[in-house]
């Protein structure tokens, strides 16, 4: 398959290796030094066990790589109005474009609506270019469980070999298009990847697990080991978590895993900083709008109570602005 990743970095990154090691052809956008460090000497991935580095097409401009089987999109979700006004070069009419992205996805809502709960997701497509460049009608949602980070230019690291991608469509009428992808096109085999008919269920389980660590990393500097591995933080986070699940819930998805007392017993290890702490350390935006304020827009919409979310989320807001984050 012609598969472009926009936005090697690392799920990006981590995606295009294991779809070049199942034979397929593929490109990436990227930019600044890591793009020059791709083109100069390939992208590299390593994690604790392996290391593959592989010559890939890239470049900073869609015009150069024309329609594709699959896009890929991995930036952080502050780019996506971005990326939805330069993507048309890769856009033929049967191209498929899935979301590497962690948070609420911005078209929850196309196709899906919950007894009783009116939505309104606009902050995740305030202008309407995603619905407008892309459409829910050839989104696909990639809930990825795999961590890392850009260790140098052109060089991610994955904390772990392997990992789990679940992959489902926006709307139930491409279940069946979306599963043959994930069945027998992709062809991956590093990485266990899932076909969701209804991806909105991986997404809560994912999002729901690590809600309360990014706020609690983010607002300590902590890794998820250290904020689990302290009960006072692990109690913030884990009452975020129970908030989160409450609106999924409300939503209907009672079965997304979280289990407060099984959290609490085995309390994650990670040596990991999340995402969203990475990108305050670096300076760069912050997923504020897909992770946290939407959150707050589902409760009310839902009519949950979030006392600890409506703490933590002012407290993230402000260390986010402080740092030219947000
Ligand atoms: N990192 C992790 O461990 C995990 C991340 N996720 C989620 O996956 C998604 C992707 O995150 P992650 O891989 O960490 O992101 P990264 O920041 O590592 O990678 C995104 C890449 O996209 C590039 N980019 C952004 N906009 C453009 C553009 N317009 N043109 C070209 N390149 C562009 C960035 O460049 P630049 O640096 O110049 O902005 C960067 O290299 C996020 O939603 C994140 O929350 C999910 C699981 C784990
Ligand atoms: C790897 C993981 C699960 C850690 O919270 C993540 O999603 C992230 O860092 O963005």
């Amino acid at each position: 398959m012609k598969i472009c990743i926009y936005g090697a970095g690392v799920i990006g990154g981590m995606l295009a290796s294991a779809l070049v090691r199942a034979g397929h052809d593929v490109s990436a956008i990227a930019r600044g030094p890591h793009l020059d460090a791709i083109r100069a000497k390939g992208l590299t991935v390593t994690n604790p066990k392996e290391s593959f580095t592989h010559k890939i097409a890239a470049s900073a401009s869609p015009g150069d790589f024309g329609a594709q089987d699959l896009v890929i999109i991995a930036t952080k979700t502050p780019a996506l109005e971005e990326v939805a006004g330069a993507i048309a070069p890769l856009l033929g009419p049967k191209t498929m474009v899935g979301f590497a992205v962690n948070g609420i996805f911005w078209f929850y809502g196309d196709g899906f609506q919950p007894n009783g709960v009116r939505l309104d997701l606009s902050r995740l497509d305030p202008h309407g270019v995603l619905h407008k460049a892309i459409g829910a009608e050839r989104a696909l949602g990639f809930v990825c469980w795999s961590g890392g980070e850009i260790r140098e230019p052109g060089v991610i690291h994955a904390t772990r070999p392997g990992g789990r991608v679940a992959i489902g469509p926006a709307l139930a009428s491409n279940a069946a298009a979306s599963r043959k992808l994930v069945e027998e096109d992709l062809k991956v085999t590093d990485i266990t990847m899932e076909a969701a008919d209804e991806v909105r269920v991986p997404m809560w389980e994912k999002y729901i697990g690590v809600v309360g660590n990014f706020a609690i990393c983010t607002l300590t500097g902590g890794t998820i080991g250290q904020v689990h591995g302290d009960k006072g933080t692990q109690d913030v986070l884990l009452a975020v978590q129970s908030e989160a699940d409450a609106v999924a819930r409300a939503h209907g998805f009672n079965n997304t895993g979280f289990d407060i007392e099984k959290s609490r017993i085995n309390p994650t290890v990670s040596p990991h900083k999340p995402s969203m702490l990475q990108d305050l350390e670096r300076g760069r935006r912050m997923e504020i709008e897909s992770s946290y304020l939407i959150l707050q827009d589902l409760a009310r919409q839902a009519e949950i109570k979030t006392p600890t979310l409506d703490m933590v989320v002012p407290l993230l807001v402000a260390r986010a602005r402080n740092a030219g984050s947000y």
